[in-house]
């Protein structure tokens, strides 16, 4: 008996109403693969797809019924496909159908086999055909559960919320660029909502049903950069186990959200530049380069346009992505929408905790509109979370029920310093309250203040603290 264990995890059916035919498949390929399934009748087909996932159907193409006009084959493909779109079906054909096999191909089929066949020939085709059938199941489950969190996204109605000239002049541009296919650059201070409009330019545009990716160049290190990106092939390096596609790859016909761009070392600008100008990406290790066709929308928050001119972004990289910029600007320069957001955010947190707080005090108002913001809207929303859980009784929100990033009370900090403080005094005072409540621990003061902890360091280089 064979060790289980060498086989190739794997579901094959072979249909053929030769039984000899049968006999002869299913001796050698049990001796390769984990699970390998005969049938003689094709009409018993539907029933066979209704309960098992087959990975490869080898399906012959001339029945007895009709020897030789393949009829009864593509019949039996299109159903196949019917029931399973990502099913992969390789055809077996006598030797001078070949034409009729090509055009089973462009019905959908994947590859042909010829009868008689050569048993490592036979294995070869399999082989490739179970790489196939793994990256569609990928791909489908990926399609999926990006469906599914669509659902879930729109159920929780993140809409862009904005009454200001400025944010409807965000609007009218991501209405006006949605469904043509430029790329997109969003510029804006961290929690100024930039993910949010990269997805409402998604949502609208004509790539809505594919997948939105987003990648966070932030975050990713300089040597999963590649393979993040681009995928990689089996033995590319030490921990690659798989072939695997990358970002760009999965993001294929859709869209694809590059964050914190302007974080990409040199290095990574070319890598990225060169992908973007040919259209094409290799996975670490192969040297097959693949097509893709992706929108890609950036987003940072660091100035782009100085950082070209003192050389630390690649000019051509900022020309590729920047067709349409879209700035997002910080909550302070539209203070019309702090009310609004605060609003939002109170009705919000009420249905999710199941409170009910009906509004928000006149001198908590005026304190919310004096507080600089300098997470912007998430600071916004994350306080406003805040107040909901802590008010000790419902009805009206009051300054003292709101902790800012600082955690004093609005009124007795940021609402009374307010008059006498400019903006940047009073984001440096913010600042240095959270770092001293947190002890120095930088990743806790930035979480608190709603910002990254890249901004956050620029922050204390700015302020000299
Ligand atoms: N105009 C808006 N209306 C409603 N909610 C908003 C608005 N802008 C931002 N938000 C909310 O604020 C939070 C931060 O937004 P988002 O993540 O899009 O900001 P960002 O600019 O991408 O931040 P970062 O630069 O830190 O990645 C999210 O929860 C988002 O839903």
């Amino acid at each position: 008996m064979q060790d289980k264990s060498d086989l190739h995890p794997g579901a094959i059916l072979v249909v053929d109403d030769n039984s000899g035919v049968l006999t002869a498949a299913k001796l050698f390929l049990k001796r390769h693969f984990t699970q390998v399934e005969t049938e003689r009748n094709p009409e018993n087909l539907p029933v066979l797809l209704a309960n098992m996932r087959y990975d490869v159907i080898l399906l012959d193409m001339n029945f007895t019924k009709d020897r030789s006009s393949g009829k009864e084959g593509f019949f039996w493909l299109e159903r196949i496909l019917q029931v399973d779109p990502s099913a992969v079906v390789i055809l077996i054909t006598a030797y001078g159908d070949v034409e009729m096999a090509v055009q089973a191909i462009k019905g959908g089929a994947t590859d042909f086999v010829l009868k008689p066949w050569e048993n490592e020939k036979l294995l070869a085709t399999l082989f490739s055909a179970m790489k196939l059938r793994a990256s569609k199941v990928e791909n489908d489950e990926l399609k999926a559960k990006q469906k599914g969190l669509a659902i879930a996204h729109n159920d929780a109605i993140p809409e862009i919320l904005g009454n200001s000239t400025a944010m409807r002049k965000v609007f009218e541009t991501i209405n006006r660029v949605a469904k043509t296919e430029a790329n997109v650059l969003i510029l804006g201070e961290n929690g100024t909502g930039k993910e949010l409009v990269a997805q409402a330019i998604h949502q609208q545009s004509n790539r809505t049903n594919e997948h939105f990716v987003k990648v966070d160049l932030g975050a990713i290190t300089e040597t999963l950069f590649e393979s993040e990106l681009f995928g990689h092939v089996k033995g590319a390096f030490t921990d690659a186990r798989d072939d695997r596609p990358g970002r760009f790859e999965a993001a294929n016909r859709g869209t694809i959200f590059l964050d914190e761009i302007g974080n990409l070392t040199a290095g990574l600008q070319a890598k990225l530049l060169s992908a973007l100008q040919n259209r094409m990406v290799t996975r670490v290790g192969s040297n097959q380069a693949r097509p893709i066709d992706v929108r890609v929308i950036s987003a940072t928050n660091m100035p782009l346009y100085e950082m070209v001119k003192d050389r630390s972004f690649r000019q051509d990289l900022l020309y590729r992505i920047n067709t349409i910029e879209i700035h997002l600007p910080s909550l302070r320069e539209r203070a019309e929408d702090i009310l609004l957001l605060a609003e939002h955010f109170l009705q919000l947190y009420n249905r999710k905790y199941n409170r009910n707080i009906s509004n928000i005090s006149a001198a908590l108002k005026k304190a919310l509109l004096a507080y600089p913001w300098p997470g912007n809207v998430r600071e916004l929303q994350h306080a406003m979370e805040r107040a909901v859980i802590m008010a000790r009784d419902s009805g009206t929100l009051q300054p003292d029920d709101f902790m800012l990033g600082s955690n004093h009370s609005l009124e007795s900090e940021a609402a009374l310093n307010a008059a006498t403080m400019n903006l940047e005094d009073m984001e440096r005072e913010t600042i240095l309250k959270a770092i001293k409540k947190h002890q120095g621990n930088i990743s806790e003061a930035s979480k608190e203040l709603g910002l990254t902890r890249a901004s956050l360091y620029r922050r204390l280089e700015k302020y000299g603290i």
